[in-house]
């Protein structure tokens, strides 16, 4: 049995390659999750942590370097088996919410699972299940306009979660919110979670926030190592 959700190996990243301004954003960069674990990417503003995430997230290819997601090797695969894998197994939460703002939070989260196939019924009592377990059950018929920052990123990972991700990967998920918002945001993300045994890289600049994870790790100068 495989337990290792992600194996990220050698994993190089360049932007702008052969040019004047090339930026080696990534070298070499090994991580694994293991099954169940969530561990803090913490890293300087610019550092590439957007970059390391979409390349663990299979929205952006590496230079060099292995992408392993439960065991499979993606590297060299097409992008309709990448996106075939993104959409069964990985979910994202961004630091602003990115909601459909046409939706009320219940469609938004039941979207992307009649997306995957699933029945509506089904759907929509899985998205309450989920809606509740944040504490939002009750504003599940409004529209993102009409909810709080932290209530909006509730929504976001709600839809992170709603296809039943074996992966989670957040980008700075409550950056956006003042201190005590991003607080108590951030416990109820880690409730869920902990609760669904889901892996997750979670990046955050916060040390406090990062202190709650099971491992922390440090992007510096392209490299990345253990706090
Ligand atoms: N498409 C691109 N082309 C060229 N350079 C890029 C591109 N995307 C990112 N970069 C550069 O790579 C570096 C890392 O970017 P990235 O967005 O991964 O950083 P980050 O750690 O997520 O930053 P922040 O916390 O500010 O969002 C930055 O110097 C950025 O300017």
């Amino acid at each position: 049995m495989n337990d290792t959700v992600l194996r990220l190996e050698r994993i190089t990243k360049i932007y702008n390659k052969g040019l004047r301004n090339e930026i080696r954003v990534l070298r070499e960069v090994d991580l694994s999750v293991g099954e169940g674990e969530v561990v803090a990417l913490v890293a300087p503003s610019g550092a590439g942590k957007s970059t390391l995430l979409h390349i663990a997230g299979l929205l952006d290819t590496p230079d060099d370097g292995r992408v392993v997601i439960g065991g499979e090797e993606m590297s060299g695969e097409n992008d309709r088996k990448r996106t075939a894998v993104r959409r069964d197994s990985v979910g994202f939460v961004y630091q602003f919410h990115h909601l459909l703002p046409e939706f009320t939070a219940l469609e938004n989260v039941v979207l992307p699972q009649l997306a995957n196939g699933a029945g509506s019924r089904e759907a929509e009592a899985r998205a309450m299940t989920l809606l509740d377990s944040v504490g939002i059950a009750d504003r599940a018929r409004h529209r993102p306009a009409a909810l709080s920052g932290g209530e909006q990123q509730r929504v976001a990972f709600c839809r992170a979660m709603a296809n039943k991700p074996r992966l989670l990967l957040a980008d700075e998920p409550t950056g956006n919110l003042d201190p005590e918002t991003s607080d108590r945001v951030f416990a109820a993300l880690m409730a869920l979670v902990r609760e669904t045994g889901l892996s997750a890289v979670i990046a955050t600049h916060n040390h406090e926030l990062a202190s709650r994870m099971d491992r922390q790790v440090q992007l510096d100068q392209g490299q990345l190592r253990a706090l």
